[in-house]
């Protein structure tokens, strides 16, 4: 069976990182900085960086719909810290929400000052040993549909979830040598592909 095609939105953020976890994990890489490039892969990835900035990137290279599309295909994603801000419908302290496509209401910088990063061993949904997670500036989930699922909790805040098709986590799994997490997404992945194959 040909390898998996798992991109990362390459517009700005902890790209490089992902890329390298992706090939780690067995499949092939690819830095996705033309929305033409959506068709190629069979997952996404949204990494952390600076949300603001990337939704104007975003905008600036046409990806706003193709992205949309992309998610309409029920394809993966996987938002990772700025990356979760960007699909939540919607987000606190009335900002305006970016993509829209995960029934969560996301908290930006949620954590405060005295803890801009910091790491934290979390058990996860899915994982049989706790998992190293590096939190920066990190958001979280303040409120989340009945059909999403939490995956992981940090001082009662949900802070890694699944809503079919789409993963996310307020912090970076790309920070550290645990693939654990991307295995997690590859898995999705994987079985999207067998079902779109049926
Ligand atoms: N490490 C990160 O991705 C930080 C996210 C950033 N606070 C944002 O809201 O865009």
């Amino acid at each position: 069976m040909s390898r998996l095609v798992i991109g990362v939105l390459g517009l700005q953020g902890a790209v490089t990182e992902h890329i390298n976890q992706v090939e780690t994990s067995g499949c092939n890489g690819v830095i996705v900085k033309k929305p033409e490039q959506l068709k190629e892969i069979d997952g996404l990835i949204l990494p952390g960086g600076e949300s603001t900035t990337m939704r104007k990137l975003i905008e600036r290279y046409g990806f706003f719909e193709p992205l949309k599309q992309f998610s309409k295909q029920r394809k993966p994603l996987f938002g990772t810290c700025a990356g979760m801000v960007l699909v939540a419908k919607e987000l606190s302290a009335s900002s305006e929400a970016h993509l829209q496509l995960m029934d969560v209401r996301v908290k930006r910088n949620a954590f405060g000052r005295q803890k801009e990063s910091f790491e934290a061993v979390l058990p996860i949904k899915g994982l049989d040993l706790p998992f190293s997670a590096v939190f920066i500036r990190a958001p979280y989930i303040e409120k989340a549909a009945q059909h999403v699922e939490i995956i992981s909790t940090y001082e009662n805040h949900i802070v890694a979830a699944k809503q079919d098709h789409i993963l996310v986590t307020a912090f970076h799994p790309e920070l550290t040598n645990d693939t654990r997490m991307i295995e997690i997404f590859i898995d999705m992945v994987k079985k999207s592909k067998n079902t779109v194959a049926l």
